[in-house]
C-alpha cells in the first residue's frame, strides 16, 4: 500500500520535474575548489523524510562504482555551511533491458532497494540508536524525482574497502602494516 503511495507521489511529482536529471559534469574543479572535510552531523532532524535534498543543491562529478542495483557517482553537496563531497546511489542508467515496460519494472525495484537501504541508513543513525563513526553516514536523499532518485552518503576516498585491502595485499604491505596488539582479552588491529 505504501509502496504504491510512494510510487504515486512520484509519478505526479515526475510531471513537474520531467526534464531535469543528474547530469554528469566532468567538473572535477569544483570539487578540488571545496572544503571537503566529511561533517559529522548535519543541520537537521536524522529521520526519514528529513533527509530530502533540492535537486539544485547536487552537483555529480565522476562514476566511482557500480553496485547490483545501484551506480555510484562522487558528487558535491551544497549546503548552507559550505560544500561537502558526497557518493550518489542512483538507479542504473542502462537496464539491460529492450522492453521499455520491463525497463521501467527494473528501475521501479531498483528504487524500492534504495528505499529499503535509505530506511536503514536513516535507522542506523536516528537519535534511538546514535549511529557509529564507523557506519558509513547518510547525509541526502532525492525520492520525489523518480529519474533522479538517489542517495547520498559520506565518500569515502578510498573506495570500497574490500578493494582498499585487496591491492594492500598485493602490494605487500600488510605483512609489514598489519599489527595486532593486546593483551589475551583485547586484540587491537592496526593496518
Ligand atoms: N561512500 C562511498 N564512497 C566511495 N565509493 C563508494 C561509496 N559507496 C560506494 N562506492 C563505490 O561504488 C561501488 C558499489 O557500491 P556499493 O558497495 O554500495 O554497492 P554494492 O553493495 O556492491 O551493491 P549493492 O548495494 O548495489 O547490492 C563500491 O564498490 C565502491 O567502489
Amino acid at each position: 500500500m505504501e509502496e504504491e503511495y510512494t510510487e504515486h507521489l512520484i509519478e505526479d511529482s515526475e510531471k513537474e520535474e520531467d526534464n531535469i536529471s543528474l547530469k554528469l559534469t566532468n567538473n572535477s574543479v569544483e570539487y578540488l575548489k571545496c572544503d571537503a572535510h566529511i561533517q559529522d552531523k548535519l543541520e537537521y532532524e536524522a529521520t526519514g523524510k528529513n533527509f530530502e535534498i533540492e535537486l539544485s543543491a547536487l552537483t555529480v562529478i565522476k562514476a566511482i562504482g557500480k553496485g547490483h542495483f545501484s551506480d555510484v557517482h562522487m558528487g558535491i553537496l551544497s549546503l548552507s555551511t559550505g560544500k561537502i563531497p558526497v557518493a550518489v546511489k542512483a538507479t542504473k542508467r542502462k537496464t539491460g533491458s529492450v522492453n521499455e515496460e520491463e525497463s521501467e519494472d527494473i528501475l521501479k525495484r531498483q528504487r524500492q532497494a534504495l528505499r529499503d537501504e535509505l530506511s536503514i541508513f536513516a535507522h542506523l543513525q536516528s537519535s534511538s540508536t546514535g549511529g557509529h563513526e564507523n557506519v558509513l553516514k547518510l547525509l541526502g536523499a532525492i525520492t520525489t524525482i523518480k529519474t533522479d532518485f538517489c542517495l547520498l552518503t559520506e565518500y569515502c576516498e578510498c573506495g570500497s574497502m574490500d578493494r582498499f585491502l585487496q591491492e594492500k595485499w598485493k602490494n605487500g604491505d600488510f605483512e609489514d602494516e598489519l599489527v595486532v596488539e593486546g593483551s589475551e582479552n583485547e586484540q587491537i588491529w592496526k593496518v
